[in-house]
């Protein structure tokens, strides 16, 4: 054991708790009878309204200090000695009613800022350990009138108090040691444990501020990084027993004391009581009070033998714990006796001091452990060498034997080999000549090759130079057309200007051909360029001079002539005119939308495609023109030029249908258009799915936006969700990195998977992983479990399985709804239950959800815990889900509930509840829950 000793003084924080309701009126006229001057570290007490004493002390908290500020000055330090390996105690003391429960035991169950130091100090360490090598555990104990009782074992009474004579370490064998890994595991723990000692104190007939409660937390955790890490597989087994050291383990444990209220013992002092009337009172605490003193005084003599919970706090004053004290006082001038008696506590407590050890041990049992397995390795590897040695033996042994008789064999054979001939000498001569002739060749072949590598070699670099030369030119090229191109702006600016000249000569020429036409449309075309960019500087556009200059009807004609240049010409001046509001009336009116349309069936045009399908997808923006478009077959038409693969026309049949579906959805909500889409109807949602995740990011805007707009409608859900269009919603709704557009797709989901019944919603649940889907689902199905003609379905279709696998989710949205899919099953069939529709236990217990329901009945989140709580109130109402609900756990939380819960009308219903069941009854009889 290892033991680092410092000085630390026993810490001391006073806290003031706020007026009460009965303190505001009855104290009214009257000042606090202290002034806290917590800057100051100082604390007045006041004797009158002009005099007081002033005490110093380690930390004032103000009625306004919050609970995480009390647990970060008092508690804090403390834990993380506890989880440094030292002894911590954290104590509060003072009279019944100022706050010690609040301070220390507050679970925060209804509002988590209330959590008090426990539940704070668990968080910590929970945080700080890791479960693979570290462990905590807890116990939990009151002490009333020299009895210490198990609270987590009520029926143990064998606690004995133990002290380690060398280090003066006190424990207790006997108490019940729970291991835990989780909070939730601690707050039932702590539960339990209040439930019992309500029990407890219910037959002694006493209160639970006369009796001292004392949580004990044992942390053990190992060091690693110090001489614990031992690495076998790569060294040689000799240095690894060499450096093989135990790891180091430190033990710290952290003692939370909710001592009993402390006025008694004033009282009992006051009046000259005797010691056996204080023992009646409270020993125990007349008895720390002694011990304190005693060591502020630095007597010879401490008391500690005098109490039960002196012996037990031994090692918190005087001893090797960093102890923490906190004193509540209340602001009543009319208990100003009790405060003074409580603020000298305090003052004498800040005097003790304490020898901080730490508790570090090396952990020679996982040693031996490591020990054995390292053993058990070296003897296995010697077997296996001893193995591989004999066999190798064997094998040279062979082998030897082998050559022995080879040679003998060889031997043998050498006195009878018989002489070589003359001719066989020049045979062979002759070969080996042949071979040295093809060798050289071969030679010569090599060393051509080497000749031909180098020449590709050069042709290479001299190549690599053309193309350097090459680029030069290319370069130049590219600056030479750019100066082309501002010429040719100049000259179209030039254009531009004789444009209207050429128009009227054209006017008097007459119809002059197809030439004319053109000349004369290339400039129309600058002028609606011009007359854009104009419109882009600010500068109203006048589309209708073109008309006058032109005539649509004339415009329209061309887009039918025979010569290509003057169809392409034409539909670009139509698509720029179809850009504007007020033309696209007039362009449709004059046949405009046949005229596009023809020419789109009758041409292969790549640009043609482009800028029809622009002129469309103008025209599908105008809410006048909806009808007209699809009557005409324009839909199909957008759709049919997907097969010419530009991408611009691919983005402008997107946008096109986009343009239309917004119509089409604002004539929907409006009440003028109803039905399902004309874009489903006309079979565009398949193109629109395949392309909703299109990789060019125009298409796809288009695509998430037209898809958002038909969702918003439910009469299109079905063909949406068998369509695969649910799916792209998710995405959009997830990923899409315009946030309008992710709002809205997020917005028509549930309204969708609502619709889409409950097969699908179940099918979806089962083959998705995604979150959204998840909750979304959960609502939906949370929604149809209200409804009773739904039960069965619900039930039969494995409903209630496929809530509780949502769980796996862990999302809490994802679980509230499924707390409140269970609580309105349970409501809706309670109901059936009552009015004798269903018989038999609970489909949500023949289905296993109570265990995940028990779980939860007390879970952090408000809205989740509603939901279970009203669960279990609707189970419990029917005797013949009594016996699971009990042997599931569910009693306890109904008994919580029924005394707990902030919600009245939950809590009497859990009550009335509990008061009419027989087999309820009996349990709790035996349990002794006093009820
Ligand atoms: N700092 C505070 N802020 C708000 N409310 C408080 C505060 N301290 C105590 N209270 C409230 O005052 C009441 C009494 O507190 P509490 O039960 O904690 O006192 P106690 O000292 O533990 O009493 P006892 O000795 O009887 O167990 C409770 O209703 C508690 O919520």
């Amino acid at each position: 054991m290892v033991c680092d000793e410092v000085p630390g003084r026993v810490r001391v924080a006073v806290r003031l708790r706020p007026r009460n309701a009965e303190e505001s009126v009855a104290d009214t006229d009257f000042a606090d009878c202290v002034e806290l001057q917590p800057e100051l570290k100082r604390l007045k007490l006041r004797k009158n309204n002009w005099d007081g004493d002033t005490y110093q002390f380690d930390e004032v908290l103000t009625e306004f200090a919050s609970q995480k500020r009390v647990y970060e000055v008092v508690a804090r330090p403390v834990v993380e000695s506890v989880l440094d390996g030292y002894n911590g105690t954290i104590m509060a003391y003072g009279q019944t009613g100022t706050g010690k429960t609040y301070t220390v035991g507050c679970l925060g169950e209804e509002d988590t800022a209330a959590r008090g130091i426990t539940v704070r100090a668990m968080e910590d360490i929970f945080a700080n350990v890791s479960f693979e090598t570290d462990s905590v555990s807890v116990s939990y104990l009151q002490l009333y009138m020299e009895t210490i009782q198990d609270l987590l074992e009520p029926t143990n009474d064998k606690i004995a108090i133990v002290e380690d004579p060398k280090t003066g370490d006190v424990s207790l064998p006997g108490a019940t040691l729970v291991e835990i890994r989780d909070q939730q595991s601690f707050i039932q723990l702590l539960r339990l444990g209040e439930a019992q000692r309500f029990a407890a104190n219910t037959k002694l007939n006493t209160e639970s501020s006369r009796s001292h409660a004392i949580l004990m937390v044992h942390v053990k955790r190992s060091i690693k990084g110090r001489d614990a890490a031992l690495s076998t597989e790569n060294g040689n087994h000799q240095d690894m027993v060499k450096s093989l050291k135990p790891s180091v383990v430190r033990k710290g444990k952290l003692v939370v004391v909710d001592l009993a209220g402390s006025e008694r013992i004033n009282k009992s002092g006051c009046e000259g009581h005797t010691l056996e009337e204080t023992k009646f009172i409270n020993l125990s605490l007349s008895a720390l009070g002694k011990c304190i003193n005693a060591l502020a005084e630095n007597s010879v003599h401490v008391p500690f033998r005098d109490s039960k919970l002196t012996r037990l706090l031994r090692d918190s004053f005087g001893g090797t714990a960093r102890t923490s004290l906190v004193i509540t006082i209340g602001p009543s001038p009319r208990h100003r006796g009790e405060t003074a008696s409580t603020i000298m506590f305090g003052q004498r407590a800040m005097k003790v001091e304490n020898m901080v050890k730490l508790k570090e041990e090396f952990d020679y049992k996982s040693l031996s452990r490591r020990l054995d397995i390292e053993l058990e390795k070296l003897i296995m590897e010697h077997e296996r060498q001893q193995k591989a040695f004999e066999d190798e033996i064997e094998r040279l042994a062979t082998e030897a034997q082998h050559r022995i008789s080879e040679a003998e064999k060889n031997y043998a054979d050498s006195l009878e080999i018989p002489k070589v001939s003359a001719k066989e000498l020049s045979d062979l001569k002759k070969v080996i000549q042949k071979e040295t002739v093809l060798r050289k060749a071969a030679e010569g072949e090599v060393k051509n090759l080497q000749i031909q590598m180098a020449e590709l070699k050069m042709s290479e670099a001299s190549g690599k130079s053309e193309i350097l030369k090459l680029h030069k030119m290319l370069d130049g090229e590219a600056s030479q057309k750019e100066k082309l191109e501002g010429e040719i702006a100049i000259l179209q600016s030039q254009l531009l200007k004789s444009s209207l000249e050429t128009h009227e000569t054209r006017q008097e020429v007459g119809r002059a051909g197809f030439e004319n036409e053109v000349g004369g449309l290339d400039s129309l075309i600058s002028q609606v360029k011009v007359q854009q960019r104009a419109s882009g500087n600010g500068e109203k556009p006048s589309m209708a001079k073109l008309f006058e200059q032109v005539g649509l009807q004339k415009i329209l004609s061309l887009l039918e002539a025979k010569d290509a240049d003057v169809r392409i010409h034409a539909v670009k001046v139509v698509a720029n005119l179809a850009a504007e509001e007020t033309n696209q009336g007039k362009i449709v009116e004059a046949g405009g939308l046949t005229s596009l349309l023809t020419l789109l069936k009758s041409s292969q045009d790549e640009t043609i495609h482009r800028v029809a399908a622009g002129a469309i997808a103008n025209l599908a923006m105008n809410d006048k023109l909806q009808a007209k478009l699809r009557s005409e077959h324009g839909i199909q038409a957008l759709l049919g030029m997907v097969r010419c693969k530009h991408p611009d026309v691919h983005a402008q049949v997107a946008r096109g249908i986009a343009n239309f579906a917004k119509c089409e959805s604002r004539a929907s909500s409006q009440g003028t258009k109803s039905g399902r889409s004309f874009l489903i109807e006309d079979g565009a949602l398949a193109w629109i799915v395949q392309n909703a995740n299109n990789e060019s990011s125009s298409i796809r805007r288009h695509i998430e936006l037209a898809l958002c707009h038909l969702a918003q409608h439910e009469v299109n859900a079905r063909d949406m969700i068998t369509g695969g269009a649910l799916w792209e919603l998710v995405r959009i709704s997830r990923d899409c990195s315009r946030e309008d557009i992710k709002t809205l797709a997020h917005r028509t989901l549930g309204k969708i998977v609502e619709a889409g019944g409950l097969t699908s919603l179940l099918t979806l649940l089962k083959s998705s992983q995604d979150e959204t889907i998840h909750r979304v689902a959960a609502g939906a199905i949370a929604n149809l479990a209200m409804n009773d003609k739904l039960q069965a379905k619900l039930r039969s279709e494995h409903g209630i399985q496929a809530l509780l696998g949502m769980v796996r989710c862990k999302h809490p949205d994802v679980h509230a709804q499924v707390a409140r899919g269970i609580a309105n099953f349970a409501k809706c069939e309670s109901r059936a239950s009552s009015q004798g529709t269903k018989s038999g236990r609970s489909f949500l217990i023949e289905d296993g959800a109570l265990a995940w329901i028990v779980q939860n009945a007390n879970n952090e989140s408000s809205s989740i815990r509603r939901h279970i709580e009203l669960a279990l109130c609707h189970l419990a109402q029917h005797e013949v889900n009594a016996r699971d609900m009990i042997t599931g756990g569910a009693l306890w939380e109904l008994v919580r509930i029924s005394r707990d819960c902030s919600r009245e009308d939950i809590k009497t219903l859990a009550h009335r509840t509990l008061v009419s069941s027989p087999t309820f009854q009996t349990e709790m009889r035996r349990l002794r829950i006093n009820y």
